[in-house]
């Protein structure tokens, strides 16, 4: 049976795999602060939105106005998130090869966002959730002669998270 590696908050071992990690990401041209404020800001529609949130301070609160629903959310979000995700984690770990280097250090384990907060990007806290966050890397992992553990996201539409702002 594979090791599970267990992350969640960014000061712990494997934090960098939390999308809170301070590393930011280039696409499109334009530098995001970390993963997280580029998917949190793939949800709008009006450049206002996606501006704000990608300025936020902090990972937390580029989260907190994600979540705002009084903003400019995408209405295909659902069936977008997972292209996203990938698009943002590809550019997180091909950017910065040291964490490339921890992502294939860590090959036939299982990746595992820890929360109970989350059952779709992590297991929920006790493995009811679905844990999307650890899964493609995972997979990845099993793949032959795997040289990045994102490399699906080659596949990738130009720009997902990017709807017209
Ligand atoms: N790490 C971490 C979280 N988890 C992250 O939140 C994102 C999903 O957001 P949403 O789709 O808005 O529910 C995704 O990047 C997931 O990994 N959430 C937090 O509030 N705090 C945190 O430290």
């Amino acid at each position: 049976m594979c090791a599970a590696i267990l992350f969640y908050e960014t000061d712990k071992p494997y934090g960098c795999f939390s999308n809170f990690s301070r590393h930011p990401i280039v696409i499109g041209g334009v530098t995001w602060p970390t993963s997280e404020h580029y998917f949190q800001a793939a949800k709008f529609t009006k450049r206002t939105d996606v501006d704000a949130v990608r300025s936020a301070p902090t990972p937390f609160l580029a989260a907190q106005m994600g979540r705002e629903r009084r903003r400019s959310f995408r209405n295909d979000w659902d069936s977008a998130r997972d292209e996203v995700m990938r698009e943002a984690l590809h550019a997180k770990f091909t950017q910065h090869t040291d964490l490339l280097a921890i992502l294939l250090s860590t090959h036939g384990a299982a990746l595992v966002e820890h929360t109970r907060n989350d059952r779709y990007w992590a297991h929920g806290g006790d493995g009811s959730g679905l844990n999307m966050l650890g899964a493609p890397p995972t997979c990845a992992a099993t793949a032959p002669s795997p040289t990045n553990r994102y490399q699906g996201a080659a596949a990738s539409p130009a720009r997902p998270g990017h709807t017209g702002w």
